[in-house]
This record gives structure tokens, C-alpha cells and sequence, in this order.
């Protein structure tokens, strides 16, 4: 059933929805840093970013946002996107989801090379998920992580993020900042 079939005709309803589903597939999961941070915080904080920070309000791209790395890090399958939030919210989960049975560096290198291509759609989506991703390792270092990698991150991400430029002057300016305090070339 989707979601008009659903009867959650409102947005405020199908945005729940999508913090709620995402909550209970993320629910084992713990971020990286010290503290063991539910992993549900990251893609609660991107889908605030592109309210707050960018002022999106097109309820496929939030909804996407809570859903980003629902494919990627759990069971959740495209299809079970679809039929709960519809196509359009799937197409761009499918944009932002890495393939995990490649391996790391070749999945690195295609995010650099995809983003150009990507829907306006993806590209804010991608844009916020680097922001946050880039402020939680100014806040602590993921355990097990050197500085060195981090700083491998921060280069590797100014390179993703420069195919994704034209898209939210907020959030591409708050991400130069980042690259500026580690002199990293933009
Ligand atoms: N900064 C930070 N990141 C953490 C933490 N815990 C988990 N992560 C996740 O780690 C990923 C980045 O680590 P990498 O080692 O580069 O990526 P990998 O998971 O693809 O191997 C991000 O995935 P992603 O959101 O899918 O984005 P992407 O970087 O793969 O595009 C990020 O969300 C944390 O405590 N701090
Ligand atoms: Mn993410």
C-alpha cells in the first residue's frame, strides 16, 4: 500500500512516518564516535539540516534524508521504500546508496565521479549528509580513526562535494568553511 492508499494524506503525518521507520531499521546501530551515539541521530540531524539550514521543504527530499542510509547500513530493501513512500523517494535513496559489495576505494571514487549526474533532489541530500558527517568529526574522532584519516575524509569529501556545487548556497558556504579551517583544496 502507499501512502495516499495509506490515508496519511498529510505531510506532517508522512514525515513521522519516515523518522519512525528509519528509527525502528536503524534501531541496533550505533554511530562511531566515543560515546556510541544511536545512528539514528545522523539522518535526523541531515533531514534538520535541509529544513533549517537550507529551507527545504519538499517532503520527498526530507523524507529521503531520514531514509538515506536505510538501504545502505541495514536490511531495508528499495522496494520497501517504494511501496511505503513511493518512487520519487526512492529514486533518491538510490542515488545516495553505495554499492557495499564494491570495494571501499572503488566506491569512494564513484561517489566523486556521480555527483555531477545526480537529481537537484540527491545533491541536497548529499550536501547535508557531508555537513553533518564533516561537523561530527570536528565534535570527536570516530574510535579507531587517526587524524590522519580524518583528514583523508575531509579531502576526499571536498572532491565530492565539488560535483555538487549550484544546489544550496547555505549548505555548499557552511561546507567551504569546513574545508577552509583544515586547508583543504577546494
Ligand atoms: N563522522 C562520523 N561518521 C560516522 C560516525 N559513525 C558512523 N559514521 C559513518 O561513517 C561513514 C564514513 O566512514 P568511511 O569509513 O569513510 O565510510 P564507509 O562506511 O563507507 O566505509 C559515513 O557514512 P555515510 O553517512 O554513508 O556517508 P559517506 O561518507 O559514506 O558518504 C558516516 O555516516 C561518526 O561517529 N562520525
Ligand atoms: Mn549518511
Amino acid at each position: 500500500m502507499g501512502s495516499e492508499a495509506a490515508g496519511m494524506g498529510s505531510e506532517v503525518a508522512r514525515l513521522l512516518e519516515a523518522v519512525d521507520f528509519a528509527a525502528r531499521k536503524h534501531k541496533e546501530q550505533r554511530r562511531m564516535d566515543p560515546e556510541g551515539t544511536p545512528y539514528i541521530n545522523h539522518p535526523i540531524a541531515v533531514a534538520r539540516i535541509l529544513a533549517h539550514e537550507a529551507g527545504v521543504t519538499d517532503l520527498v527530499v526530507l523524507q529521503a534524508a531520514l531514509l538515506h542510509d536505510t538501504v545502505e547500513d541495514t536490511a531495508t530493501t528499495f522496494a520497501e521504500l517504494e511501496e511505503r513512500f513511493g518512487a520519487a523517494v526512492r529514486r533518491v535513496v538510490e542515488e545516495v546508496t553505495d554499492d557495499k559489495r564494491l570495494p571501499k576505494a572503488e566506491r569512494k571514487r564513484l561517489q566523486i565521479e556521480r555527483a555531477p549526474a545526480c537529481s537537484r533532489r540527491a545533491k541536497l541530500v548529499k550536501l547535508a549528509d557531508k555537513l553533518h558527517n564533516l561537523r561530527d568529526l570536528n565534535r570527536c574522532t570516530p574510535q579507531g580513526w587517526s587524524e590522519e584519516r580524518v583528514q583523508e575524509y575531509f579531502r576526499w569529501a571536498a572532491r565530492v562535494v565539488s560535483g555538487l556545487r549550484g544546489t544550496s548556497a547555505a549548505l555548499e558556504e557552511a561546507l567551504q568553511r569546513l574545508f577552509e579551517e583544515r586547508g583543504v583544496p577546494t
